[in-house]
C-alpha cells in the first residue's frame, strides 16, 4: 500500500508548527524511515496516517484513498501500530494483548488466541512466554510482543514509533534483525520513527530527514542521504563519519581473502608457534588467536587465546570486511560462510584499495 502525504501541516492549538508542508510518497512494500532531532515532527506525521492527530491542512492518502473519508476507529483497527515500550496492556497476558485485534474484529477467543500463539513464533518467542504478563518479560520480550500485537491486525500498513529505543544496544540490533526479516517475508508497508540515524540507514529502504520545525530537509535512499546530503544540517545529522556508514552500502566485490592455516581446539603446539595462529573448534569455526611465540603446555585450550576480532560474513557489504581487519588483535579479519566456518582472512589495505578503486567509493 502506498502512503501519500499531500502538503501536509500540522499547528497544535498552542500555535506550534510540528509538520510544516510535508510531502512524500512512502512507497508500497517498503520500510520508509523518519529520522531527526527530537521535536522534528516525526511522532506527528506518523500519527496523521492513523487519524490519531488530524492535519490542519494537506492531506494524507492510503493507496489513493484519502484517510479522513472514512470512520477513524475502523482505520486504526486495520493499521498495525507499535510504540516505545510496547504499550502493552499490564492486566492481561501476552496471548491476550495480542489478541486484541482479532478480538475487537469480532473473533471468538479460541481463534484470536490461537492466532496469538502463532504470532508468538512469528517474532521469535517461545509459545510457552503467552500466558505471561508483560512485567514477566524483558524489555526485549515486550517489544516483540509489541510488533506480534501489532502484526495480529493482518494490515498491509504497520506504523512503528521508537519502537526499540528502550532495549540496549545488543538486543536492539536483534530485534532490527528480526523486523528486516519479517519485512522480507510479510512484505508490508512499514513507517519508522528514529531519533538515531544509524537505525535509520540500516532499517531504511528510504530515509526521510525532518528538521526542527518540521521540514523535510531530505527524502532518499540511505546511500543518497549519507553519500549526498543536501546540506549542512543533513550533513551534521548523519554525522562526521557517514564516509565509514556509506560502506554498508558498497558490495565487496573484488576483495582478496587469502588462505589461512588453523590449528585446532585440543591439538598439540609444540614449540613457540610462529606467526599469529587462527585457532578453530572441530566444526572450522574461529575460537580465537595463539600470539606469535606462544608455547603451549598440553592440549590447546581457549584459555590459551586472545579473543578474535569481528568475524566478515562473505557475500555482505565492505564494510564488514573492514571492521573485521581492523579489529583483529592479528591484523588479519577474518571470512566466513553462513556456518561460521572460516574461509580466509583479509588485510585492512587491501579492503582500502578495492573501496579507493570503487566509483562509488567515498
Ligand atoms: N499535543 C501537542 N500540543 C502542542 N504541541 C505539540 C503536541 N504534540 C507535539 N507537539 C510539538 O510539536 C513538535 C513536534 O513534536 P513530535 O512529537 O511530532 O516530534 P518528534 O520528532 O516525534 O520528537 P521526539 O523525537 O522528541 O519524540 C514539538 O515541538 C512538540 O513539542
Amino acid at each position: 500500500m502506498t502512503i501519500e502525504f499531500r502538503d501536509v501541516t500540522k499547528r497544535y492549538p498552542d500555535g506550534t508548527v510540528a509538520v510544516d508542508g510535508l510531502s512524500l510518497t512512502v512507497e508500497d512494500g517498503t520500510i520508509t524511515v523518519f529520522v531527526g532531532p527530537s521535536g522534528c515532527g516525526k511522532t506527528t506525521s506518523l500519527r496523521m496516517i492513523n487519524r490519531m492527530v488530524e492535519p490542519t491542512s494537506g492531506s494524507v492518502l492510503l493507496d489513493g484513498e484519502d484517510v479522513s473519508a472514512g470512520d477513524p476507529a475502523v482505520l486504526r483497527r486495520g493499521i498495525g501500530y507499535v510504540i516505545q515500550h510496547a504499550g502493552l496492556f499490564p492486566h492481561r497476558t501476552v496471548l491476550d494483548n495480542i489478541a486484541t485485534v482479532p478480538l475487537l474484529s469480532g473473533w471468538d477467543k479460541r481463534k484470536a488466541r490461537a492466532r496469538a500463539a502463532e504470532l508468538l513464533e512469528t517474532v521469535g518467542l517461545p509459545t510457552g512466554l503467552g500466558k505471561r504478563y508483560p512485567a514477566q518479560l524483558s524489555g526485549g520480550q515486550q517489544q516483540r510482543v509489541g510488533v506480534a500485537r501489532a502484526l495480529a491486525a493482518d494490515s498491509p500498513v504497520l506504523l512503528m514509533d521508537e519502537p526499540f529505543s528502550a532495549v540496549d544496544p545488543v538486543v536492539r540490533e536483534g530485534l532490527q534483525d528480526e523486523l528486516l526479516r519479517l519485512h522480507s517475508q510479510l512484505g508490508k508497508t512499514i513507517v519508522f520513527v528514529t531519533h538515531d540515524i544509524d537505525e535509520a540507514v540500516r532499517l531504511g529502504d528510504k530515509v526521510a530527514v525532518l528538521r526542527v520545525g518540521g521540514k523535510l530537509a531530505q527524502y532518499g535512499t540511505p546511500a543518497e542521504v549519507l553519500r549526498h546530503p543536501v546540506d549542512d544540517f543533513v550533513a551534521s545529522f548523519v554525522g562526521r563519519d557517514r564516509g565509514y556508514r556509506g560502506l554498508s552500502f558498497l558490495p565487496a566485490t573484488g576483495v582478496q581473502v587469502s588462505p589461512v592455516n588453523t590449528v585446532e581446539l585440543g591439538s598439540t603446539v609444540t614449540g613457540p608457534s610462529e606467526g599469529w595462529q587462527l585457532v578453530v573448534n572441530e566444526d572450522k569455526q574461529p575460537r580465537g588467536w595463539l600470539p606469535p611465540g606462544s608455547t603451549v603446555d598440553g592440549p590447546l585450550a581457549e584459555t590459551d587465546l586472545v579473543a578474535g576480532g569481528s568475524l566478515y560474513l562473505e557475500g555482505t557489504p565492505i564494510r564488514g570486511a573492514l571492521d573485521a581487519a581492523l579489529s583483529s588483535p592479528a591484523s588479519l579479519g577474518v571470512v566466513v560462510d553462513e556456518d561460521l566456518r572460516v574461509l580466509g582472512t583479509v588485510l585492512a589495505h587491501q579492503v582500502l584499495d578495492v573501496i579507493e578503486a570503487s566509483p562509488q567509493g567515498s
